[in-house]
């Protein structure tokens, strides 16, 4: 997560002989991989929360994890964790678990109006779709049912696009669900049975598939993670680590590039930009002009982070957390029941409770004004005051600590693929030594970010997966 990277001096066959720089406009590695530890012990995450080791993504990160020597720091939440099995949905002011066992496919389960079921089986006789591309609600809506894209899968894009789900690109956004229909002919047949690609193993795996976990942290949070990450590269003598380094332009030059910042010139003979596609839009030259416009068309979402801490067990379910559908109230997005998967990150002497409240996305404007204007007090009070209709949670929180992460998550609309396609073919067919990394393209998840570095360096290098 750390933003440029440039590669001067070299033979690129192998990495014996780069050397690489490493370009981060902030103070602090890591991006949206930020956590706060208090003095007394507790552990606060204003970004992500919960890794998964699921497919070759989750797995590239857990051979990370053990060659930064994180394992004994990993703290795993199993399948059968109460966390892993009740996530629920807020609709009609009530909260509802979301079905998780077969028994609760046969038969009515609120908030739904017939056995999930009967979607599931007529799922299999509707007809593939021609178009190369459709937002999730109208791919839900056509297979599914209507109901299933009004409710849960409009919650599910804002539990993690905090998105629109009638905007967002079922292609670019869930490919496993938009390969399953034009590979098998059906969503549910090609879950099923999948792709059937196999990787090799190390010990994170083994362990992770041993003990079946469902997600991962660290002990001091998910910010452990960049940091070990910084001091090893550190640690290795061939990487430079620049923080406070600003990209503010880059020029074309003989042997590459030259990177232009607040105090200084760095040559490369290439970069791998892992800087938000706006970010990146606003330092290429103008020669790049088609480029510059299509990473201009790559938008993306504020989102209002609030973690409260509660005194004593005040949940009144146990999970994962819950989802707000849209139709219910469309700038809040979500609570999760942080202490409930990770308790370990609670203060150590004493009983509370963490929560994180989650609200705004691509409803921000509409429903806080811009976020510069909005004051850490209004955004606690409607955190709190979700906990307590939501929740039945009438005391107040005994901490609180509001993060506006501004542009956090981009967003993949309706013909994302074809626009990041295309940008790539504009780098071949002009031989720019550049590569596109980051969340910007490719997937928005920690793991999905750090594949994509990693197929970059792969690709550059010529040593392919
Ligand atoms: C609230 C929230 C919750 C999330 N939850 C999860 C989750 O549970 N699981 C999950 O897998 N993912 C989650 N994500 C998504 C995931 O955290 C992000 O998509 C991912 O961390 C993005 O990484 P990145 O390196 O692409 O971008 P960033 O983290 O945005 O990093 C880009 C870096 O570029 C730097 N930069 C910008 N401009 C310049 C410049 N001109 N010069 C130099 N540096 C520059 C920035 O300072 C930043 O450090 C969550 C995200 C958010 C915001
Ligand atoms: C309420 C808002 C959000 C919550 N998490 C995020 C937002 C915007 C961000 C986010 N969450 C996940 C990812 C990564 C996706 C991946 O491919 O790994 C991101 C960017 C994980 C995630 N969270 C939920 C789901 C269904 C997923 C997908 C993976 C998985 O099944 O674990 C659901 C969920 N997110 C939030 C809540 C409260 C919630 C459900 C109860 C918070």
């Amino acid at each position: 997560n750390a933003a440029f990277l440039t590669m001067p001096y070299g033979g690129m066959s192998s990495l014996e002989g780069v050397l690489v720089i490493v370009l981060e406009s902030s103070s602090r590695f890591g991006g949206w991989l930020w956590s706060t530890r208090r003095s007394d012990g507790a552990v606060f995450e204003h970004g992500p929360r919960g890794i998964r080791p699921a497919g070759a993504v989750g797995r590239n990160t857990l051979n990370m994890v053990e060659e930064l020597g994180l394992e004994g720091e990993v703290l795993p939440v199993t399948y059968s964790h109460i966390a892993s099995k009740n996530r629920y949905l807020y609709v009609n002011g009530q909260l509802h678990k979301m079905p998780s066992r077969i028994s609760e496919l046969l038969r009515t389960v609120p908030p739904f109006s017939r056995p999930l079921l009967l979607s599931v089986a007529s799922e299999l006789l509707v007809t593939k779709s021609k178009e190369d591309d459709e937002s999730i609600h109208s791919f839900v809506s056509r297979r599914l049912g209507k109901e299933l894209a009004d409710i849960a899968v409009d919650s599910l894009c804002r539990g993690v696009f905090a998105g629109d789900c009638r905007k967002l690109s079922v292609r670019s956004c869930f490919p496993p669900f938009y390969n399953a229909e034009q590979r098998r002919g059906s969503l549910i047949l090609g879950m099923l049975l999948g792709s059937g690609t196999i990787l090799s193993l190390n010990i994170c795996d083994i362990r992770s598939i041993k003990e079946s976990w469902a997600q991962w942290s660290l002990r001091r949070g998910v910010e452990s993670l960049p940091e070990s990450l910084a001091e090893y590269l550190q640690q290795s003598g061939k990487v430079q680590l620049h923080r406070e380094a600003a990209v503010k332009q880059i020029h074309p030059s003989a042997s590459g590039w030259k990177v232009h910042l607040e105090d200084g010139v760095v040559s490369a003979d290439h970069i791998i930009s892992a800087l938000p596609a706006k970010a990146l839009s606003s330092v290429l030259p103008s020669s790049c002009q088609p480029l510059i416009q299509q990473l201009q068309d790559v938008s993306s979402v504020t989102v209002a982070v609030i973690n409260l801490e509660y005194e004593g067990s005040i949940l009144p379910v146990m999970g994962f957390g819950h989802l707000v559908p849209s139709s219910e109230d469309r700038g809040l997005l979500g609570v999760v029941y942080d202490s409930v998967p990770f308790p370990q990150h609670n203060r150590p002497d004493g009983q509370t409770t963490r929560l994180t409240v989650m609200m705004g996305g691509a409803w921000f404007q509409e429903v806080f004004g811009p976020p510069e204007a909005v004051t850490d007090e209004h955004l606690i009070a409607r955190a709190t005051e979700a906990v307590q209709c939501h929740l039945g949670v009438t005391t107040a929180p005994i901490w609180s600590r509001v993060a506006l992460q501004r542009d956090c998550i981009p967003q993949y609309y309706l013909g994302h693929f074809s626009k990041v396609e295309s940008m790539r073919h504009f780098i071949r067919e002009n031989n720019l030594p550049l590569s596109l990394t980051g969340s910007s393209y490719d997937g928005v998840s920690v793991n999905d970010v750090i594949f994509s570095g990693r197929t970059a360096v792969q690709e550059l290098l010529g040593t392919g997966v």
